[in-house]
């Protein structure tokens, strides 16, 4: 008898440049069935960034009439720009119990744990070891200009304010050991979705077949 089960939501956030997104691209490797969500944004692509894989990349207008149309699961301004998570392609996973990882920041967090979805949620915040190993990790990544360093770095403080909010925190010093931790996490947290969720009907089963 097959379980049924309701994809997990996994929302992992952290400073910019703490690593969520090496760790997210770690945790995708591990587990292939983990779907990521992929965000609308309208901030310009990176070198390298590939639309509707990294991001969807739109223009403002586009954006806010998806978010006005009800499209998205949640949406934010972040560094001057929108971003927002599609709500299909959440669902679907949700109703094939595929489990779905998002890397937003902390208004994503809370607004996806106030969302409707009913599902069971787990959310992860990332902090750095030190504020200048941060800075270091923003500059060493090589991808974004003095100006929007330091505008990161501005912000940090406020986003790490929400750390209190999330279920886990995990400080991304040795990258192998905060990976492990992930997916200890994640591991963990399917296990209780299941006992929350099919496994009732499992168990009975279980003790009917051979009565
Ligand atoms: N609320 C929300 N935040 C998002 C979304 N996508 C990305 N973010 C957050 O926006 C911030 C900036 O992301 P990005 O421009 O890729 O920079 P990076 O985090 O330094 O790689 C990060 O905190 C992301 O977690 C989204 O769909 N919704
Ligand atoms: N534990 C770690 N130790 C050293 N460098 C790291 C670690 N985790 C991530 N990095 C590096 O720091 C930079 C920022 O990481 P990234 O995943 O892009 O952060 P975020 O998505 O949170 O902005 C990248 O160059 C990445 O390779």
């Amino acid at each position: 008898m097959p379980m049924d089960r309701t994809g997990l939501l996994i929302i992992l956030s952290s400073p910019s440049g703490a690593g969520k997104s090496t760790l997210a691209r770690r945790l995708m490797d591990w587990d292939p069935s983990l779907r990521f969500s992929v965000s609308a944004t309208t901030r310009p692509p990176r070198p390298g960034e590939i639309d509707g894989h990294h991001y969807y990349f739109t223009t403002p207008g586009a954006f806010r009439q998806m978010a006005e149309q009800g499209q998205m699961l949640e949406h934010a301004e972040v560094f001057g720009h929108l971003y927002g998570s599609p709500r299909v392609p959440v669902e679907a996973a949700m109703r094939d119990g595929r489990d779905t990882l998002f890397d937003v920041d902390w208004q994503g967090g809370q607004q996806i744990r106030a969302s409707a979805l009913g599902g069971h949620v787990v959310s992860i915040f990332v902090l750095p070891p030190s504020l200048p190993e941060l800075e270091r990790r923003l500059r060493a990544r090589g991808q974004d200009s003095d100006a929007v360093i330091a505008g990161r770095m501005e912000k940090s403080r406020s986003e790490i304010s929400h750390w209190a909010e999330y279920d886990y925190v995990l400080v991304n010093d040795d990258l192998d050991r905060t990976e492990r931790d992930l997916r200890a996490i994640v591991t963990a947290e399917r296990l209780r979705r299941d006992r929350q969720g099919g496994l009732g009907r499992f168990v009975k089963h279980l003790m009917e077949e051979h009565a």
